[in-house]
C-alpha cells in the first residue's frame, strides 16, 4: 500500500531543534531522533494478541472469535423478496458469458462469490449467484439493457468498502463489479481535471496525481481498496472535506448507463457549465440507485508541497471546539484537516494495534489531529508554531506533537484513520455516520453510552454484547461517527440504539447520514432528516429514470 505521505515532505525548517515551549505546555517531536515509529497503515490493523489485554487499562477487551455472517434475509426477516424479479437462469448466463465473452468477465463459483456478497463489516450477507465485471462502458450498457428487460436485479459494486449495506445484495441480485474498469484516460495538467473509470482505486489515481503535483480533492482510510465510481455513488466525505470541498462541487462530468443500457454522456471538463439542469447532480450519492457510473472527470487541486501534521490532547470536548475555533483563524488558509477522536477510540486502536507506539503518553478525554498544507514550508510552519504557542499557552490543549517527517505524519494519520477498523476488532461495529451543529455533536456519545449502560448491555465479559461506546470524525465538516462496538450483532443493542440516535438527530435539526450514505442501514430512517416533499420527489425520479426498479433494489428508496 502506497504511504499516504509517500509525496508529502514534512516541514521543519533547518535550525529547529523540534521541541516548541509554549508557556503552557512543550511540544516534542513524535519520537525521539534515533527511534522510528512502525508506521502501520490505516488497513492493517491486525487482532490483538490476547496477552496485551490484561496489561491495558480496559481489561474487557478480549476479540471474539469471527463468526459467519448472517444472512440479510435472516436477520432483517420483513425485508422480502420482490417477486417481481425474475430468478436467475442458466439461459441468462450464457446470455451474460456471450456479451461479456471472457471467463474473467462472469463468476459463477460459490466460494468466488462469497467476498460480493459480504461487507467488510460482517453485519450483512446476500445470496446472490452470479458476479459481473464488464470491462467497458459497452458492457455494462449491454448488461443493464439485459436485465432490465428480464427483469434481473442488479447492485453496483465498487470497492464494497461501504459503511451502510449498500454496495451488497440483499437476496439474488447480481452484482456488477467495476473492477476491470480501472484506466485513467487523460489528466490535463494546465487545468487540473482528470478523467478516468469508475473502477479506478482510490489511491491509484492519487498516486498518479501526485506523480504530476496534484492530488486527488478526497481522501479517506479505505483508499487503497475503495473505488473512484463508488465513492462519488456515495458521494464520499473524507478526511479533507474542509479544505477542497464536497464532491458535488469538484466532480466536473459523469458518464453513466442508465437501466435501460442508455449511455448517458455527461463527462464535461469543464468548471463552468450552466446549460440547463445539473442531471449529474443526482448521480453524486445516489448509491446505485438510478444507474451505474462508468467513468467521471474532476478537477483536481495542485498539491501542496509543504504538509505539517500536529496531534493534540485535550481535557474536554468544550476545548476541542476552542481548538477549532482558533485553527481556522490562525491557520486559516492552510487548515487543510482537523480531526476529532475521543480518549476511547484511541484506547481501542492502542488495544487492536499494541505494538504501535502512541503519540502522546498521558491519557487525554480528546484529542484532535491538525493538518496544514501550503505552498510555502516556512510561513506554514511559524504559522503553525505560532498557534500551538497560543493553545498551549491558554490552556486550550494540554499536550501535544509534531511529525518531523513524512513516516511520521502517516503513523500520526493511522491514529485517525485506524480508528473504524481497529474498532470492529472485537466482532462487529453499530455505526452512525452524524451530523449535528457542533456545540452539541459529541453529547450523543455521552447520552448513548449512558443508555447503554443503564440497560446492562455494556460490560466486560462475553455475556455483554458491548465492548465500548466512541466518537471520532471530521469535526471540520461537523460530522461525528458515533461507533458502539460489539462482540456480536444483537437485536436488543440496535433496539436500543435505533430509532433512539436517529430522534435524537433529527431533535437538533442534524443529518442521519453526513457521508457515508443510507444504503440498507437506514433504509427506514430517511424521514429523520427529509420531508414528505423531498422523499417523495425523490421516488419520482427513482421511477423517471428506473421504472422497472431493477437498480439496487431494497436500499434507501
Ligand atoms: O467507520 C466509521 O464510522 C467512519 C469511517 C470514515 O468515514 C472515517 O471517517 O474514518
Ligand atoms: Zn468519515
Amino acid at each position: 500500500m502506497v504511504s499516504r505521505a509517500r509525496f508529502l515532505r514534512a516541514v521543519r525548517p533547518p535550525g529547529r531543534c523540534g521541541h516548541l515551549h509554549g508557556s503552557g505546555g512543550i511540544l516534542r517531536p513524535v519520537v525521539p531522533a534515533a527511534a522510528a515509529i512502525s508506521a502501520t497503515s490505516a488497513t492493517s490493523c491486525s487482532p490483538a494478541p490476547a496477552r496485551c489485554i490484561a496489561t491495558s487499562a480496559p481489561r474487557m477487551l478480549a476479540p471474539s472469535i469471527p463468526q459467519r455472517t448472517r444472512l440479510t434475509a435472516e436477520t432483517y426477516p420483513h425485508l422480502r423478496r420482490d417477486s417481481r424479479f425474475a430468478a436467475l437462469t442458466p439461459r441468462h448466463v450464457a446470455h451474460f458469458k456471450e456479451l461479456l465473452g471472457s471467463d474473467a468477465a462472469v463468476v459463477e463459483a460459490e466460494a468466488d462469490i462469497e467476498p460480493f456478497n459480504e461487507d467488510w463489516m460482517h453485519k450483512y450477507r446476500g445470496q446472490c449467484r452470479l458476479v459481473l465485471r464488464p470491462a467497458s462502458t459497452d458492457d455494462v450498457s449491454g448488461i443493464l439493457r439485459y436485465c432490465n428487460r428480464e427483469m434481473l436485479a442488479v447492485v453496483p459494486q465498487g470497492g464494497n468498502t461501504g459503511l451502510v449495506g449498500g454496495s451488497v445484495p440483499v437476496f439474488d441480485e447480481i452484482v456488477v463489479s467495476m473492477a476491470r474498469m480501472n484506466k485513467i484516460h487523460s489528466f490535463d495538467d494546465v487545468s487540473g481535471s482528470l478523467v478516468l473509470d469508475a473502477g479506478c482505486i482510490l489511491e491509484v489515481a492519487d498516486q498518479y496525481l501526485a506523480e504530476r503535483g496534484y492530488i486527488f480533492p478526497l481522501d479517506l482510510g479505505a483508499k487503497g481498496s475503495c473505488q473512484v465510481g463508488g465513492n462519488v455513488a456515495t458521494n464520499a466525505g473524507g478526511l479533507r472535506l474542509l479544505r477542497y470541498g464536497s464532491l458535488h462541487g469538484s466532480v466536473l462530468g459523469i458518464e453513466a448507463v442508465l437501466p435501460d443500457g442508455t449511455v448517458m454522456d455527461d463527462l464535461c471538463t469543464l468548471r463552468k457549465n450552466n446549460t440547463g439542469y445539473d442531471v449529474k447532480q443526482l448521480f453524486i450519492g445516489a448509491e446505485g440507485t438510478i444507474g451505474i457510473i462508468t467513468k467521471l472527470s474532476i478537477q483536481c487541486p495542485q498539491r501542496s508541497p509543504a504538509v505539517n501534521v500536529a496531534f493534540l490532547g485535550l481535557e474536554s470536548y468544550a476545548k476541542a471546539q476552542r481548538a477549532f475555533r482558533e485553527a481556522k483563524g490562525q491557520l486559516s488558509e492552510i487548515l487543510s484537516a482537523f480531526e476529532l477522536m475521543d480518549g476511547r477510540s484511541q484506547q481501542l486502536v492502542r488495544l487492536a494495534r499494541p505494538e504501535e507506539r502512541r503519540p502522546l503518553e498521558g491519557e487525554h478525554p480528546f484529542y484532535c489531529l491538525i493538518e496544514t498544507s501550503g505552498s510555502d514550508g516556512e510561513h506554514d510552519y511559524e504559522k503553525l508554531e505560532r498557534f500551538l504557542e497560543h493553545v498551549l499557552g491558554n490552556d486550550v490543549v494540554a499536550d501535544g506533537v509534531v511529525a518531523q517527517d513524512a513516516t511520521q505524519i502517516k503513523s500520526l494519520w493511522s491514529w485517525r484513520e485506524g480508528v473504524p477498523e481497529c474498532v470492529g476488532h472485537w466482532g462487529g461495529v453499530y455505526k452512525y455516520d452524524v451530523s449535528i451543529p457542533l456545540a452539541d455533536m459529541y453529547s450523543i456519545v455521552d447520552d448513548v453510552k449512558a443508555r447503554l449502560e443503564a440497560a446492562g448491555l455494556v460490560g466486560e465479559t462475553d455475556e455483554f454484547p458491548v465492548v465500548g461506546v466512541v466518537g471520532y470524525g471530521h469535526m471540520g465538516d461537523a460530522n461525528l461517527h458515533l461507533n458502539v462496538a460489539v462482540r456480536r450483532y444483537d437485536r436488543e443493542v440496535e433496539a436500543m440504539l435505533e430509532p433512539f440516535v436517529y430522534e435524537w438527530i433529527a431533535k437538533r435539526q442534524g443529518s442521519i447520514s453526513a457521508e457515508h450514505g443510507l444504503g440498507l442501514a437506514k433504509k427506514s430512517y430517511i424521514r429523520y432528516s427529509r420531508n414528505e416533499t423531498m422523499v417523495g420527489l425523490m421516488k419520482q425520479i427513482k421511477t423517471l429514470y428506473d421504472p422497472n426498479g431493477i437498480m439496487n433494489p431494497y436500499k434507501y428508496i
